[in-house]
């Protein structure tokens, strides 16, 4: 089955999960071993109901590296999503080994993980043709960024056809207020990224707590999740994990 058709096989208004991987790199590069294996994590999360799954091979090769991209491109039964910064050496990766979906995402070695959405607006004629490149591949490009109109129109300008909304600012929000402020900010972006055709994906800091009111919103085609879910399946295993939160975001109680 092709991952198109893996993607259409869905049921229509159904809240899709994409696993983020990286994490189970990041254990293995702590000591050099060759466990836990993320070829093994994937599969798993297959198996357990993932529709698709994300790995973001960093500059840095801080947990992925380009050997397990280079397996699961050959092993994967559902889609494989690409995150990558846009440079150079990750264009050539990607246009190489053709995955489903990239997502493109901003990268600094010093941080700690993703900060903020990719500055699409500031760099339009450049993305334009790297995402034109990616499109010639075969590759569908989704732009990680920022909850804002500018971000999304410019998005839609440089020819993505689809986008992942930065769901941080939401996530690490510490008031109820600040919570709602930011929900609010993501349903509005929703609701644009829709208007103008685009496929809206959010991702990043989602847990099993705060995830729902994200699911809920109308037009949200695709979650992104990876840390939140690879921590409980450190205490639950991660078959569960995945069954867990992809019960999660399309129950509707
Ligand atoms: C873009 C994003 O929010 C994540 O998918 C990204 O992978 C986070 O980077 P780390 O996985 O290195 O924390
Ligand atoms: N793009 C978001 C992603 O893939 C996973 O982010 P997180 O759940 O690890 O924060």
């Amino acid at each position: 089955m092709s991952s198109d058709q893996i993607a259409l096989s869905a049921k229509p208004g159904e809240v899709l999960l994409g696993i983020n991987i990286d994490h189970v790199a990041t254990l293995r590069q702590a000591r050099g071993t060759r466990y836990p294996e993320p070829i093994q994590a994937a599969l798993v999360a297959e198996q357990a109901g993932a529709d698709a799954i994300t790995l973001h091979l960093r500059e840095d090769r801080r947990h992925i590296q380009d050997r397990d991209v280079e397996l699961l491109r050959g092993i994967l039964q559902t889609r494989m999503n690409l995150e990558m910064a846009a440079t150079v050496e990750m264009g050539d990766i990607a246009c190489r080994l053709r995955p489903a979906d990239c997502c493109l995402v901003p990268e600094r070695r010093e941080e700690l993980t993703t900060e903020g959405g990719l500055d699409v607006a500031g760099n339009q004629p450049y993305l334009t043709d790297f995402c034109a490149r990616l499109a010639e591949a075969g590759v569908r490009v989704s732009l990680f960024i920022d909850a804002t109109p500018a971000q999304l129109e410019a998005a839609h300008a440089v020819g993505a056809p689809v986008v992942e909304i930065h769901t941080g600012h939401y996530a690490d929000a510490e008031t109820p207020e600040a919570r709602t402020a930011e929900l609010d900010r993501v349903r509005q972006a929703v609701e644009l990224g829709r208007s103008l055709g685009l496929q809206v994906n959010a991702g990043h800091g989602l847990d099993y707590h705060n995830v729902k009111a994200i699911a809920a919103i109308e037009g949200v085609r695709e979650l992104n999740i990876g840390h939140s879910i690879i921590a409980r399946a450190v205490f639950s295993g991660l078959d569960s994990a995945v069954r867990d939160m992809k019960h999660l975001i399309n129950s509707q109680t």
